[in-house]
């Protein structure tokens, strides 16, 4: 179920969804148990920018032009569904920087695109549109309407992906020669469709008497089929285009028709949609040679269900907080494999946030920017551990920085990490049996390093580092038991309670009374105290006189960290009342 969120008013308030254009309702029925649904069609770009701040997630096909502007203009926006499989409408860059997930439906028009491009391979064959518009206008014109078979003829493919495979299955059937070009193409998958692969465009180009493009619009895609290609081509050639506007030169084209060196051309897609009244687009769409349909291929009663369906299915998913079928910009995690993860999320966070609040930088010229995590147990053999990455930054960095400017997610997080120069190292150690695991199957334990000093800062190492121990790493390990997040270590300290709430964290000689002495000044202050743990530690061996921990803080022979759960909050003075003579070294307060 979608989380809501708080109304202008305190009221939770459902998520919401902007749908300006057509899309099937069978999916929206389903948005509508949980969501807001908008449904509103002809919004200029600039009418969507001035609305688009209030959704939390925007279903467009192709029409909507999903710009960055429009993005950075979506405050709340978390995902953007393309109803359909192009998303060369939404500015994916922007998209990824600003952490909101892209999902298309990749399959669930790929029939109806193949069925267009058979109609449209027929009707360029047999003049069917040219013959239906001169018998409704009356005439009865035979012998000047005469087509050509395409049995036995040679269907060029452009791009063996999904439509192109079932476009090549649907003309073998009809007794086509198939031959392709795509330097990706799954050879057994061609093989299987009779396809033969030819290694070069212009091997193609010759041999086809229909070429048929279906690559998605790319840089290496755009104006693909120029003057040049199609000056290599039969005469007697005919051109489809069910893919995207812009791969073919439509003045080239045109130009190719009228000189009567292309025999004709099926044409479902333009590089301006639609076509402005006089560029050479409207002009091919006229032309006597050419049948054209409005960007008709996925637009069966089928293939509208399908793709909203599977669209909105994934918009709930997302703002449920759980993984999308088909992301675009996000890596692919199955949800049984998210499930496993989705405890060890929530501990990361709270990790990365306890680092920031717990441990001070050493200066603030030098902040540790240098984490490695090390997955160990059953987590250490995790598919992907993206979302602990993107989860322990996200806790690293809300602490310092305003909630609106902060959107880490699976999506952006490596990005913003190298934005902020964060480096996170990952490792796995299939160890079952670490200390620090506390006997459970998997654990996480993050150690901070110190990034190196530039050598403009020191060129002279310090011979005091080692041993006033300053440069020590800092630790945490934590681990999940029955799904819930626990600390097991803090920096010297083995220890264990729940990351959750206000906590005040007091390091202490490991001396009787102190327990009182912290308990006595908070009830004086009327603090009210939920749980408390204690973690003492021995001086660890060798170690002589006293210790002085990572932050350079002095400490006694035998420490104890104090770690007590607060209900409300404690005042900066009674927190530094606390730390004195009775011997509480430190006091600190974190809120996870
Ligand atoms: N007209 C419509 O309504 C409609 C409907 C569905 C899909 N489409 C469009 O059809 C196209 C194909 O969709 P798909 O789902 O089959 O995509 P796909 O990703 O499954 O297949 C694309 C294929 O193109 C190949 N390719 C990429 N660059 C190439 C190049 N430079 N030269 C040769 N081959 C190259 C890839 O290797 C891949 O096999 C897309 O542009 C999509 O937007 C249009
Ligand atoms: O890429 C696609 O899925 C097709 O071009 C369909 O576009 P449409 O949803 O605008 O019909």
């Amino acid at each position: 179920m979608p989380q809501p969120h708080n109304g202008t008013n305190g009221h939770a308030a459902r998520p919401k969804v902007l749908i300006p254009e057509k899309v099937s309702p069978d999916g929206l029925k389903l948005l509508q148990a949980s969501l807001d649904v908008h449904e509103r069609k002809g919004l200029s770009p600039q009418e969507l920018e001035e609305v688009i701040g209030e959704y939390d997630a925007l279903i467009v096909r192709s029409e909507t032009k999903v710009t960055a502007a429009l993005l950075a203009a979506g405050k709340r926006l978390r995902v953007v569904a393309r109803a359909g499989v192009g998303v060369d409408n939404v500015d994916l860059d922007a998209a990824t920087k600003l952490g909101i997930i892209v999902v298309n439906s990749p399959q669930g028009n790929i029939n109806a695109a193949a069925e267009h491009t058979i109609a449209l391979l027929m009707a360029t064959a047999r003049n069917i549109d040219i013959a239906s518009a001169s018998l409704k206008s009356g005439k009865w014109e035979r012998s000047k309407l005469v087509g050509v078979e395409v049995k036995g003829k040679t269907l060029a493919i452009i791009g063996l992906g999904k439509v192109g495979l079932t476009v090549a299955r649907a003309a073998g059937g009809l007794g086509m020669d198939l031959i392709a070009f795509d330097p990706y193409a799954n050879t057994s998958l061609a093989a299987s469709a009779n396809v033969e692969i030819v290694s070069t465009m212009d091997e193609l180009l010759k041999q086809a008497d229909f070429l048929t493009i279906h690559t998605p619009l790319i840089a290496s895609t755009k104006g693909m089929i120029s003057a040049n290609e199609l000056a290599k081509m039969k005469k007697t050639a005919r051109v489809l285009n069910v893919a995207r506007g812009g791969m073919f030169d439509e003045a080239a084209l045109l130009e190719a028709l009228e000189a009567g060196t292309i025999a004709g051309a099926g044409i479902d897609v333009f590089t301006c949609e639609p076509p402005a009244p006089d560029d050479s687009a409207s002009r091919l769409i006229a032309h006597p040679k050419v049948v054209a349909t409005p960007h008709l291929g996925a637009s069966t009663v089928e293939a509208q269900e399908n793709v909203s369906i599977d669209v909105c299915t994934q918009v709930i998913s997302i703002l449920s907080g759980q993984m999308p079928r088909s992301a675009v910009n996000a890596p692919l995690i199955l949800p049984e494999e998210y499930r496993t993860l989705s405890p060890f999320v929530s501990l990361l966070e709270k990790m990365g946030s306890l680092y920031t609040q717990h441990f001070q930088p050493p200066s603030a010229s030098q902040p540790r920017k240098i984490f490695h995590l090390t997955y160990t147990g059953a987590l250490a053999s995790a598919q992907t551990t993206k979302p602990l990455f993107a989860a322990f930054l996200k806790g690293l960095l809300t602490p310092i920085t305003s909630s609106e400017s902060l959107n880490i997610n699976l999506v952006n997080a490596e990005i913003v990490a190298k934005e902020r120069g964060i480096l996170i190292n990952e490792s796995r150690s299939r160890e079952e049996d670490l200390e620090s695991s506390s006997g459970f199957a998997s654990s996480v334990t993050l150690t901070a390093r110190l990034a190196p000093r530039s050598p403009s800062v020191s060129r002279v190492p310090d011979p005091f580092s080692q041993s006033k121990k300053i440069d020590q790493d800092h630790t945490i390990t934590g681990f999940v038991s029955a799904n819930t997040p626990y600390i097991s270590r803090l920096g010297r300290f083995e220890c264990r309670f729940i990351p959750s709430g206000t906590l005040l964290i007091c390091r202490n000689f490991d001396s009787p009374g102190k327990i009182g002495v912290v308990g006595g000044r908070l009830g004086k202050a009327g603090v009210n105290i939920r749980f408390m743990s204690v973690a003492p530690i021995d001086p660890p061996e060798g170690a002589e006189g006293e210790l002085i921990d990572s932050d350079g803080k002095q400490g006694g022979k035998n420490e104890a960290l104090m770690i007590l759960g607060i209900a409300g909050s404690v005042s900066k003075e009674v927190k530094e009342s606390l730390v004195g003579e009775d011997g509480v070294l430190e006091a600190g307060v974190v809120v996870l």
